[in-house]
């Protein structure tokens, strides 16, 4: 729940599990917007009493509050935030996965899963030596358990009213639980949309252990950031259940509530453990001053930014980030070098309408501006236990995770071959293509290859169909969701085997033109 994504934050997700599914149709999973509806009064407080103590998970948190990193000053002060005075619309920028593609905006843990849930991620925090195994294929399917088939049940019948449920959760929430708000946007359209899909996915994943908890654990980790304690997740469990009761109504009845209680209460301690684990080694955010800000073309710069502590990560790998504007309002993007030695970090950001957090960094961020970074995620990495060929397919702002891979493999020495697929609509929007063709220069197995649609005629995806044969490579793609699940289908069908495409997951890059 809660904060689904991915957001999630955006989880990486190999082709067998190309977060296509779930969410797509119907009720509004994406695009809920409507008014909140006020929450009908205290109708089912005794019976939630109840669910409250049975929801309460264990709390092993060393911590509730900041830690000491989360009480560091930033180098300077950040402008004063300013309340939002229009709705977030959907920053496409990779992000936004909330989606719009990048959207994580702050919450409490809701619980919740992704609807696609990615590839089971480290445990810890992402270190230079720790490159996430490769993705085993998928196990056979096995028949589901009595819970998930009341919780699928129950979702069944709440999918075609979602946007009803979602807005009758964050009233009952809000009203309930008042001191919560201040941990959400000002602006909750995008969370509210993010929270059922969430729980689509939970219900969907509730039975595959290994990659919920994995998925899970990455989610309690990212709401660090937030401000999440262990104490908020009991509140959050109540106003779900709250939520479902009313809608799943034919559905609803004791065995189905146990089994969301079960459900939960084992969603929300892996979170709380996660967190508390995490909070003994890294800090829930990091400050980080932009250093640099270079305008490629009117609608896309290369921000660099040098945070305040050392930020271990992996080339391929993304952050959340929040800007001073737009408090609470995270969206994702993806580092676009491997690590360097002098600790900076850059990221590509293309401004879209109605894109909060993208217009702001693009338009108004400037170097000695502060920012914030949530922990790093996604395992879009190489697999360096290898020397298959890469394959790359970046389009857009898609290209900046492509050229950290392109960095770490040539700092790993290794000589193997990088055949990299570099899309944009026109030749004015292939801005990186000078870092691109130096890096060719300097590397005789890199091959990069500039695809414009309008001279190609055709797309980045179908352009791969061209050349090849492409049998000892892994596949890795970077864009907007269109391009990835057209790219994941021209893979397949031209023999790369499921399991060897990388790429994060497509509803963390659902934006809301795609
Ligand atoms: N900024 C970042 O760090 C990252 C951004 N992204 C995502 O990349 C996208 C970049 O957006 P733009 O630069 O506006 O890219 P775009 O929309 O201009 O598309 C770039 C290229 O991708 C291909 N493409 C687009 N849609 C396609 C489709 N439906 N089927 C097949 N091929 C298609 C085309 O070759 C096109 O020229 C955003 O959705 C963003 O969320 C992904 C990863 C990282």
């Amino acid at each position: 729940m809660f904060e689904a994504r991915h957001s999630m934050d955006a989880p990486t997700t190999t082709s067998a599990d190309n977060g296509t599914s779930g969410g797509g149709g119907g009720g509004g999973w994406f695009t809920p917007h409507t008014p909140p509806e006020p929450p009908a009064g205290g109708e089912q407080g005794a019976t939630e009493g109840r669910r409250l103590a049975a929801l309460r998970p264990v709390n092993r948190s060393a911590a509730g509050g900041a830690g000491p990193a989360q009480r560091r000053i930033p180098p300077s002060a950040p402008p004063a935030p300013s309340a939002p005075s229009a709705r977030p619309g959907s920053d496409t920028d990779r992000a936004d996965v909330e989606p719009a593609a990048d959207v994580e905006p702050a919450a409490p843990p809701t619980a919740t899963a992704p609807t696609a849930v990615s590839a089971p991620a480290p445990d810890s925090a992402p270190a230079p030596d720790s490159v996430p195994a490769p993705v085993p294929p998928p196990a056979p399917a096995r028949p589901a358990s009595p819970d998930a088939v009341l919780i699928r049940r129950t979702m069944a019948e709440v999918a075609p009213v979602a946007d009803k449920v979602t807005s009758y959760f964050y009233a009952l929430l809000f009203v309930r639980h008042p001191d919560l708000r201040p941990l959400f946007p000002a602006a909750m359209d995008t969370q509210r949309d993010r929270l059922l899909k969430a729980l689509l996915t939970a219900a969907e994943h509730i039975d595959n252990t290994e990659i919920l908890v994995s998925y899970l654990q990455n989610l309690g980790r990212g709401h660090r950031k937030y401000g999440t304690r262990p104490e908020h997740y009991p509140a959050v469990g109540e106003c779900l259940l709250g939520a479902l009761s009313r809608f799943a109504e034919a559905a609803w009845d004791s065995e189905t509530e146990a089994a969301w209680v079960r459900a939960y209460t084992k969603i929300s301690q892996v979170m709380i453990d996660a967190a508390a684990v995490d909070e003994l080694r890294a800090p829930a955010w990091w400050y980080a001053e932009v250093i640099s800000h270079d305008l490629r073309t009117p609608d896309v710069a290369v921000v660099t930014v040098r945070p305040d502590q050392p930020y271990p990560f992996l080339a391929g790998q993304y952050a959340s980030l929040e800007t001073p504007w737009w408090p609470r309002v995270w969206r994702h993007y993806s580092f676009a070098s491997a690590p360097r030695s002098d600790g900076l970090l850059s990221f590509h950001v293309k401004a879209v309408p109605a894109g909060w957090v993208s217009s702001a960094l693009v338009h108004r961020a400037r170097p000695g501006d502060i920012l914030r970074l949530g922990p790093p995620a996604g395992s879009m990495t190489v697999d360096h236990t290898t020397d298959s060929g890469l394959l790359c397919l970046g389009g857009g702002t898609g290209i900046a995770p492509i050229k950290a891979l392109v960095e770490d493999v040539a700092e790993h020495g290794q000589r193997r071959p990088v055949e990299v697929f570099y899309g944009a609509r026109t030749g004015h929007d292939l801005y990186d293509i000078d870092t691109m063709l130096r890096l060719q220069q300097s590397h005789s197995w890199l091959a990069v290859r500039p695809i414009v649609d309008q001279q190609a005629h055709l797309q980045l995806p179908d352009a791969v169909r061209e050349y090849g044969p492409w049998d000892e490579y892994d596949a890795y793609l970077s864009g907007p969701p269109g391009m990835i699940r057209n790219g994941v289908d021209a893979l397949r069908d031209i023999g790369i085997p499921s399991e060897r495409i990388r790429h994060d997951a497509v509803e963390d890059l659902v934006a809301a033109r795609d």
